[in-house]
């Protein structure tokens, strides 16, 4: 340990953890040392087939739907709301104008290339399609098409509320009608719930005015982010088929991206003529991958929070006798605590990742927490913040098996109050340790995925009501002898979530509203919009679409490498890498955040003049590399065939590869014949 502060990786049994890296030592425990009001959406009737024009909800289908009945009542906007709802995204060159060039690529495998065999005879449909690329027509260009046919188009809020959403409906319409005025877009009202019975809205000028560059999904609300089970794709199929649709948007995370890839291949194996595409929009920024780079919404979360964060920091300096204990939402991966924490640089921060790699038992969590509070105390210092993220729960070793026990009764339908007393002897053990609070909100119902509600678990609560007993037993012990441990403990969650979206968010929605019409235009089925280069202005990202199969994998159920994948292919969501760069600067300035308060203060959101441009994306986004572009991989791959000539050194040949490890899983996935070519250098 280096000055108490920093550790080697250690599992549970006490060894150093095999394959770990050496260096990499926990962070944590730095502890880091229009103006028009809305009554226009309202208009329309209730109408299950033609004329398919505008609807109108009635309080029963409402109260069927279980959607909230002040849905589409006119709301006053404010001034900065109006001022915002003029806010025009801008659009990178490609998009600009009526016409565009549809460039297709090699065709797709997997992520995971072990996966491939089982995606495929799940996808047989929409499995290897290839990669797409969306390009600015040349003059002479005989592709580009001035002329396009009108389209019907779907589209539907299934994910959680994202900072941004709206902004993809907008970008839709906007590009649908650039293309041909008799196009039709319709929004689900209520969500997924909507499309299954057959409720919209015709999305016009006049309805969308009052929700461009607005937080929230309340244009059309949303409801359980699920459409798996054979009714629900049923329902939608049905739906779709009545209405005539050309193609159906579904927006969303992981979950929801997932089922947009399953209803893409059930509607082609039933020859239903609409094509599904999929758009990553959640605020937790784990549907990032070789492709996507983040999701909408992700950008104005994290600043919402790193302002409110921030704000508590500066409070427990200034009075010197609180620890705040600040949960925050991004469900199972931490990517927003983790750029939080970089943005406000908290005293501690615990990401869920660094915990199940380490195997770290609740116990030695809080044991390491109490040495940082004591570590603070020698300094005199009786405050301080610790920040946690929303998964942290279930990624230490024996509250995930237990969560997993509760799981399984739920799942045989168990009812909640006979759930404890079915658990294994061991789960009963902890089960009876932790607070009450934490007991009930463990038995909640599970979520639309058959995971616990981690955002219902108040593991802030949990941590700061152990971390108080532990200091108060030091102190009786005589080990600590400082002031009285106090806590106060907040989950930022929903108070971000509700946001004004960020520039950077308004633009990134917008442009790929844009991409998932030229998508469905192209007749495509099955593929996910997504732009790369988002660390530069939007003029230069660059425009494409990737096949939802070619983002799955499948779950092994045990870690080793010749672990066989069970389960269903589906979209996962990525976690922390513990190896990249955001990661790492976090982990240098551990222990200086931990003793010497190093509070930041971004601020909140500017959306104009100077300000807007100051910081004008995520760190986590702008510390990466992506290669979701063929042109970049060609440009690699030329200058592999550089390097590596016939006769050259077994040293330069090593190099070369290492630094290439990296595009080669993407040309496994993007483009066959590219790879075709590198096991010629492979010298492992
Ligand atoms: O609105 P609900 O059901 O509480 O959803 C909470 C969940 O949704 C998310 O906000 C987005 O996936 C998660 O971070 C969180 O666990």
């Amino acid at each position: 340990m280096e000055s108490g502060v920093k550790f080697l990786l250690v599992s549970s049994e006490g060894q150093e953890t095999a394959g770990a890296p050496k260096s990499l030592t926990f962070f944590f425990f730095f502890f880091h040392c229009l103006p028009t009001k809305r009554a226009a959406r309202t208009q329309g009737e209730k109408k299950k087939t033609a004329p398919r024009t505008n609807c109108k909800v009635t309080r029963r289908a409402r109260r069927e739907m279980s959607m909230n009945a002040d849905l589409g009542k006119p709301r006053e906007l404010t001034g900065l709301q109006q001022r915002r709802a003029l806010y025009q995204p801008e659009l990178p060159p490609c998009l600009e104008g009526k016409a565009i060039r549809v460039e297709f690529g090699d065709s797709t495998t997997t992520i995971d290339p072990t996966c491939a065999n089982m995606v495929a005879q799940e996808f047989p449909n929409t499995f290897g399609q290839p990669l797409v690329h969306f390009l600015k027509p040349n003059k002479m260009d005989a592709q580009a098409n001035d002329e396009h046919p009108p389209i019907r188009v779907g589209v539907v809020f299934s994910g959680r509320q994202s900072p941004g959403g709206h902004n993809v409906i907008w970008g839709i319409y906007d590009a649908m009608k650039t293309q041909n005025l008799q196009s039709v877009l319709l929004g689900f009202i209520g969500g997924t719930e909507g499309l299954f019975a057959n409720q919209t809205l015709e999305i016009t000028d006049d309805a969308l005015s009052a929700y461009r560059n607005q937080g929230g999904f309340d244009f059309l609300g949303r409801t359980v982010d699920q459409i798996h089970t054979t009714e629900q794709v049923n329902a939608a199929m049905s739906t779709c088929c009545d209405l005539d649709l050309d193609g159906l948007v579904i927006i969303g995370g992981v979950t929801s991206n997932s089922d947009a890839a399953q209803l893409a291949e059930t509607f082609a194996n039933h020859n239903c003529k609409t094509k599904v595409v999929g758009v990553p929009v959640s605020l937790n920024g784990d549907l990032k991958n070789q492709f996507v780079e983040t999701t909408v919404g992700f950008d104005t979360v994290c600043k919402v929070n790193s302002q409110l964060i921030s704000n508590v920091c500066l409070d427990a300096i200034s009075a010197g006798k609180y620890y705040h204990f600040v949960r925050v939402m991004g469900w199972k991966a931490s990517h927003v605590a983790l750029e939080c924490a970089l943005q406000s640089q908290p005293n501690m921060v615990i990401l869920g990742e660094e915990v199940a790699f380490s195997k770290l038992t609740l116990k030695e969590i809080i044991s390491k927490i109490c040495d940082g509070v004591q570590a603070r105390a020698a300094q005199e210092k009786y405050h301080g913040v610790l920040l946690i993220s929303e998964g942290l729960i279930e990624s230490i070793p024996e509250m995930f098996a237990l969560i997993q026990e509760i799981n399984i009764l739920h799942s045989n339908k168990v009812p909640e109050n006979n759930i404890p007393s079915q658990l294994s002897p061991w789960a009963t053990a902890l089960y009876n340790y932790l607070p009450p609070f934490i007991r009930r909100e463990l038995l909640l119902h599970q979520d639309s995925d058959n995971s616990a509600q981690l955002s219902q678990i108040d593991t802030e609560q949990l941590l700061a009501h152990l971390v108080e007993a532990e200091m108060n037993k030091r102190m009786k012990e005589g080990k600590y002898v400082g002031r009285k441990f106090s806590s106060v403990c907040h989950f930022f969650g929903y108070q971000a979530r509700g946001s004004l979206p960020s520039n950077f968010d308004c633009d990134y929605a917008y442009v790929l509203g844009h991409i998932c019409m030229h998508i469905l235009a192209a007749g495509l089925n099955g593929y996910m919009a997504f732009a790369t280069n988002l660390k530069e202005p939007t003029n230069k990202w660059r425009c494409a679409a990737v096949p939802l199969t070619a983002m799955m994998s499948v779950k092994r159920h045990s870690r080793s490498p010749g672990a066989v994948p069970t389960g269903k292919p589906v979209i996962h969501p990525s976690p922390v890498d513990l190896q990249g760069k955001a990661y790492a600067l976090l982990r240098e300035k551990a222990s200086s955040f931990l003793l010497d308060d190093f509070y930041r203060t971004p601020g909140g959101i500017q959306f104009d003049e100077s300000g807007a441009n100051v910081k004008p994306i995520t760190l986590t986004v702008e510390d990466q590399d992506y290669l979701g572009d063929i042109e970049l991989l060609q440009d690699y791959l030329e200058k592999v065939r550089n390097i590596v000539k016939p006769g050259c050194s077994r040293e330069i040949l090593k190099a070369a590869i290492s630094s290439m490890s990296s595009v080669k899983d993407v040309l496994k996935v993007m483009s066959a014949p590219f790879y075709a070519e590198l096991p010629l250098f492979n010298l492992n």
